[in-house]
């Protein structure tokens, strides 16, 4: 079995993952994930939602679905530019990602089925977890078909291909969730989500 299908869901015995899925495990380390934590936290949140987020490099407009370049914040700061590096240096990005968003996910919150907003963004969008673990429900509308990924934290997740443009994702909103056939309360989790702008 390849290692980026050990912490499938086992709801399907062959589960396969979605073409243009990636998903890795350790990632970053311990002490990266804990120093990333201490800066998120550190940081302003917004709570106009039903869970807190963070916004770097272009704003994000929930209401119109869409960030645009009159959207721009600033620059990266530090601690998201430096992973910002390595995904483009590793070839994650074939440019330099320029947006940023964290989401923190306390018991009990998730974030509903959708496509990343596909004019604004370019093709790859990279998933950083931190913190507790939780499942990620991919599903193809056109053919009904279901596949629930677990994301563990430190784990780097990669969309792109069919997996961004014909998949919907989201974490559904509970309090714990089956993973390799057991029961797995949620404690806090926080991603780190980064795009590159895209502008007609
Ligand atoms: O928090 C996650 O893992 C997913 C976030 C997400 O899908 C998004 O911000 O578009
Ligand atoms: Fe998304």
């Amino acid at each position: 079995m390849a290692p980026s299908q050990l912490s499938l869901f086992p709801a399907d015995p062959s589960p396969e993952l979605p073409d243009g899925l990636t998903y890795r495990e350790d990632y970053i380390t311990e002490s990266d994930a804990d120093g990333l934590l201490a800066a998120v936290d550190a940081s302003a949140w917004l709570a106009d939602l039903k869970r807190r987020v963070q916004h770097y490099g272009y704003r994000y407009d929930y209401k119109a679905r869409q960030a645009r370049s009159e959207d721009r914040i600033g620059t990266l700061p530090a601690f998201l530019e430096k992973l910002a590096k390595r995904l483009a240096r590793e070839g994650v990005f074939s440019k330099l990602p320029d947006q940023v968003i964290v989401n923190e996910y306390l018991p009990g919150q998730g974030i509903s089925a959708h496509i990343d907003c596909r004019p604004c963004f370019g093709e790859t969008i990279a998933i950083l977890s931190l913190g507790s673990a939780c499942v990620m429900r991919f599903e193809h509308p056109l053919s009904s078909r279901t596949v629930d990924l677990a994301l563990q934290p430190l784990s780097l997740l990669t969309i792109s291909g069919d997996a961004r443009h014909e998949w919907t994702h989201a974490i559904p909103a509970r309090k714990s969730d089956l993973i390799d056939g057991e029961k797995h309360l949620r404690s806090r989790r926080v991603s780190l989500t980064f795009r590159t702008m895209q502008f007609d």
